[in-house]
C-alpha cells in the first residue's frame, strides 16, 4: 500500500489532526496561515487555532498576479508558471512558519490550501446560458506537498461547483460547523476584497442556513488606494475617506446595477467590480472630477450600504440577531462605523469575540474543509436548495 494512503487513513482515524489552513484573497495582500487542531468532524468539529499569521507578498507577486487576475485576456504562458510558483511559494512559506513556530512537517497531519482565485465566472457574470459556473484557482496542491513533504488538500471550489453549486461562498460550510450557538440568530459578515455573509437561525435548523456573496468589501477602494497613492495598498484605518465627503450623485450611480437586484445565493468578484466599473459610474453621474479623498469616502459608503441592504433584504433580522464580522474590513473604522450606524439593533462585533482571530478565520475554513473531506462527510452540512452543496470538497496530493 502507498505509505501516504496509510499516513492519511490513521490521520483520518486519529482523536485529532493538525492541520494547517491557507488563504490567499482577492486583496492580494498575503497568505493567511493558520495551525489549527481539530478534533471531531461535522456538527461534532472542535477547533483550536494555536499559530496565526498573514506572510505578506511582495511587490512582484503582487504585479505578476495582478496581470493575469480577473482579466479575460491573459498571457496563458504566465498563468501557468505562476501555477507552480505560487505552489511552491506557498510550500516555502508553510515551511518557514513550521520552523518558526517549533514544529516539524512531519507532525502536521494536511495542508489545506485554497490558492489564488485569478478568475471567478459563475453564468450570472458570464452569462453564457449553456455554459455552466466556472472558477479558477492557481497555486498547485502536488508543489505544496512536494515543497512541504505534507498530505495537501486543495482546489476546494472546483467540488462544489461539480456538486451543482456557484464555487463559493464555502465560509458557510466552516460557519455552521463552529459558529452556530444555540438560541441566537447570527450573521457571520466577512469583508475581504469581495463581502459574503452567513445567516444562522438560533434553532440550529440547517435548512435556515444561507450564505451569499453581497458585493465589494474592501477591493474597489484597494484598487483606486493603488492606482492613485502609490506605494499605498489600501485606506489604513479609512484616513483618505475620511477626508473626504460622500458624494450622493456618484453613490446612486455606483448602486445600480442589477448584480444586487439578483436573488442570493450568489456570487460575484473583481471581474466585475473593479476600477472600470467605478470609471463607467462617474462617467454616467458626471462626477469625474471630484476628489480622490470623496471617491474613496463614497466607495467606502457604497460597500457598507450593499452589506447593509443585502443584510435587510435576506430576512436574516426577522428576530434579533449579532453580527460577527471578519476579514479586513473589520479593521476599516469608517466601513464598520456605517454599517453600525444603520443596524442599531443588531450587535456588532467580531469574530475575536468568539474565540477565533478576524483574520483567520478564512485560512481556518479551509482547513475545516479539509478535516471534513478526511474525517466527516457523514453528519457534515448542506442545503442543496440554498446553494450549498451537501459535499466533501478537496483534491488530495501526496507527498511522494
Ligand atoms: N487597518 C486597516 N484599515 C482599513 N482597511 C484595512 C485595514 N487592515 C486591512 N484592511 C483591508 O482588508 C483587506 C485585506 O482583507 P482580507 O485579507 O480579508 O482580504 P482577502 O481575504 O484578500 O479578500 P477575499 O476574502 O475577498 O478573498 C486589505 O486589502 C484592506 O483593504
Ligand atoms: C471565487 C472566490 O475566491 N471567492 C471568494 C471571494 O472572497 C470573498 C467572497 O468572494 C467569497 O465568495 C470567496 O471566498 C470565501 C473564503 C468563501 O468562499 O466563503
Amino acid at each position: 500500500m502507498n505509505t501516504e494512503l496509510l499516513r492519511l487513513y490513521q490521520s483520518a482515524q486519529a482523536e485529532s489532526r493538525l492541520v494547517i489552513g491557507l488563504m490567499s484573497g482577492t486583496s492580494l495582500d498575503g497568505l493567511d496561515v493558520a495551525l489549527c487542531r481539530i478534533r471531531g468532524a461535522g456538527t461534532e468539529t472542535e477547533v483550536d487555532v494555536l499559530e496565526f499569521t498573514t506572510c505578506d507578498y511582495d511587490q512582484t507577486y503582487r504585479q505578476a498576479v495582478r496581470e493575469v487576475f480577473s482579466l479575460r485576456e491573459v498571457d496563458l504562458q504566465q498563468v501557468t508558471l505562476l501555477n507552480a510558483a505560487i505552489g511552491r511559494l506557498h510550500g516555502e512559506m508553510v515551511r518557514d512558519c513550521l520552523a518558526r513556530w517549533g514544529y516539524g512537517p512531519e507532525q502536521v497531519d494536511l495542508i489545506a490550501s485554497h490558492g489564488q482565485t485569478i478568475y471567478h465566472c459563475p453564468r450570472s457574470l458570464h452569462g453564457l446560458a449553456d455554459q455552466p459556473n466556472a472558477t479558477l484557482q492557481i497555486g498547485d496542491g502536488d508543489h505544496i506537498a512536494c515543497t512541504t513533504g505534507i498530505i495537501t488538500l486543495s482546489d476546494f471550489r472546483q467540488r462544489h461547483i461539480a456538486a451543482g453549486g456557484e464555487g463559493a461562498p464555502l465560509a458557510v460550510y466552516g460557519d455552521y460547523l463552529m459558529f452556530h450557538q444555540p438560541g441566537e440568530n447570527r450573521i457571520l459578515l466577512n469583508m475581504g476584497g469581495i463581502a459574503n455573509f452567513t445567516f444562522l437561525a438560533a434553532d440550529g435548523d440547517p435548512a435556515k442556513v444561507f450564505s451569499t456573496d453581497v458585493g465589494p468589501g474592501n477591493t474597489l477602494m484597494d484598487a483606486y488606494v493603488q492606482r492613485h497613492f502609490a506605494p499605498m495598498t489600501y485606506d489604513k484605518d479609512s484616513q483618505l475617506a475620511l477626508a473626504g465627503k460622500v458624494n450622493p450623485t456618484l453613490l446612486t450611480e455606483l448602486k445600480e446595477n442589477e448584480f444586487f437586484s439578483q436573488p442570493v445565493p450568489k456570487t460575484t468578484g473583481p471581474e466585475l467590480f473593479n476600477l472600470d466599473y467605478l470609471a463607467r459610474a462617474q462617467q454616467r453621474s458626471g462626477t469625474e472630477n471630484i476628489s480622490h479623498q470623496d471617491v474613496l469616502a463614497t466607495l467606502n459608503r457604497f460597500s457598507a450600504d450593499t452589506i447593509v441592504a443585502a443584510i435587510k433584504d435576506s430576512g436574516a433580522l426577522d428576530g434579533p440577531c449579532r453580527l460577527l464580522a471578519s476579514g479586513g474590513g473589520w479593521h476599516n473604522t469608517l466601513l464598520m462605523d456605517s454599517i453600525r450606524e444603520q443596524l442599531p439593533d443588531v450587535a456588532v462585533d467580531s469574530t475575536a469575540s468568539v474565540g477565533v482571530d478576524p483574520d483567520a478565520k478564512e485560512a481556518v475554513l479551509f482547513a475545516v474543509l479539509a478535516n471534513e473531506c478526511i474525517a466527516g462527510g457523514q453528519s457534515g452540512f448542506g442545503n442543496p436548495a440554498r446553494g450549498i452543496p451537501d459535499t466533501s470538497m478537496g483534491k488530495i496530493s501526496f507527498p511522494r
